[in-house]
């Protein structure tokens, strides 16, 4: 049964900047998560901190504010899509400029820009799943143009012209849909997987189960089939435990979180996921929670 309630009008785009930007800081500041940068430190990265993500996190409430604004004032269509795109790679430049050229948060930029513009023209969950896959959709006319270039600093990161990035190269190596594949199918990982887990069993299981199971560019790119396959089996390991508040869950976690350390293994795709359904959780009511319907979820039944 779908239960997709509008209860209130639809956050302001300056009030959904500023939530989105909590939600990234407070993904960030959530520990521990295995590979990702928490307090603890860069995980498994080397060339980020805490107090790095959290500036890139505060650089990025104007253009997602922009983005949700956009929604608000255009109809939506093709030059709805060309603006969203250019807020999106002066995001990405504002991103680089507050890291010195480190790519922090380029796929949460993504999720959250999209998903603040579905809820700002249609204030649901259901409503900003199926805006975000529609605008996905169609065609970027300004893909492929540079967001490095600002004199940020050094370019950590194949994003700008001329160079692929790391998740158009494992779309061609292993055929894996990534971050555009998750959007154009209404982020199924944060809708039916993150949010509802999140609201009964709070943000590590909500990681976890993403974590078991997208398929994250990020770990593919660095580790291939065999590494991300070790990352999901491991994030269910610690779920099938009773999550990590249990003795055998904490062990199995402790587990997967240096077994992701060892190896340089960083489920990136998961900790947006994550920023994405704090963002949603935050910005709409509980009530107006859904279980979308097939014609936004085509393969839904992969959801259970
Ligand atoms: C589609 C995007 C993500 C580029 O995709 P691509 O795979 O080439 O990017 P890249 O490898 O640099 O990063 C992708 C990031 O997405 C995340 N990710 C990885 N796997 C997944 C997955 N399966 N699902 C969701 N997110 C994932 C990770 O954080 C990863 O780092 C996007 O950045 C883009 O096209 N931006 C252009 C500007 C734009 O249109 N913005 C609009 C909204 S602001
Ligand atoms: N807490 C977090 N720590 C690290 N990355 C995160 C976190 N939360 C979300 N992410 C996402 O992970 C992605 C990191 O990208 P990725 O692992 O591809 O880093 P990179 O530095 O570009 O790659 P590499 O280090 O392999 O060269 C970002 O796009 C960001 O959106």
């Amino acid at each position: 049964m779908a239960i997709d309630t509008v209860t209130s009008a639809p956050p302001t785009p300056a009030r959904l900047g500023r939530l989105a930007a909590r939600a990234l800081r407070e993904e960030a500041l959530h520990t521990p998560k295995p590979g990702l940068v928490d307090r603890r430190g860069g995980g498994a990265h080397r060339d980020m901190t805490l107090p790095m993500l959290l500036a890139s996190a505060d650089a990025l409430a104007a253009p997602i504010a922009a983005c949700a604004a956009a929604a608000r004032s255009m109809p939506p269509g093709r030059d709805l899509r060309a603006e969203i795109g250019g807020i999106g790679r002066d995001g990405e430049r504002r991103m680089l400029a507050a890291t010195g050229g480190v790519n922090t948060h380029r796929g949460a930029l993504w999720a959250l820009g999209l998903l603040a513009a579905g809820l700002a023209a249609t204030g649901t969950v259901a409503g900003a799943a199926g805006f975000a896959a529609a605008l996905a959709a169609l065609d970027d006319p300004g893909a492929g143009r540079a967001s490095h270039g600002t004199g940020a600093g050094r370019a950590s990161h194949g994003t700008g012209a001329g160079r692929a990035s790391h998740g158009t190269g494992v779309r061609l190596r292993y055929g894996a849909p990534g971050a555009m594949g998750e959007a154009r199918r209404g982020f199924p990982h944060v809708v039916r997987v993150a949010l509802p887990v999140l609201r009964r069993d709070g943000r590590t299981s909500a990681l976890l189960a993403s974590m078991s199971r997208l398929e994250d560019t990020c770990l593919l790119h660095r580790a291939g089939p065999a590494g991300l396959r070790a990352v999901r089996t491991g994030a269910a390991a610690v779920l099938r435990a009773g999550g990590s508040g249990t003795a055998a869950g904490a062990a199995a976690f402790d587990r997967l979180d240096r077994l992701c350390r060892r190896h340089h293994l960083s489920p990136g795709g998961s900790g947006d996921v994550l920023a994405a359904a704090i963002f949603l959780d935050a910005a709409v009511s509980p009530d107006a929670v859904v279980v979308p319907d097939a014609a936004v979820f085509p393969d839904a039944a992969v959801f259970p």
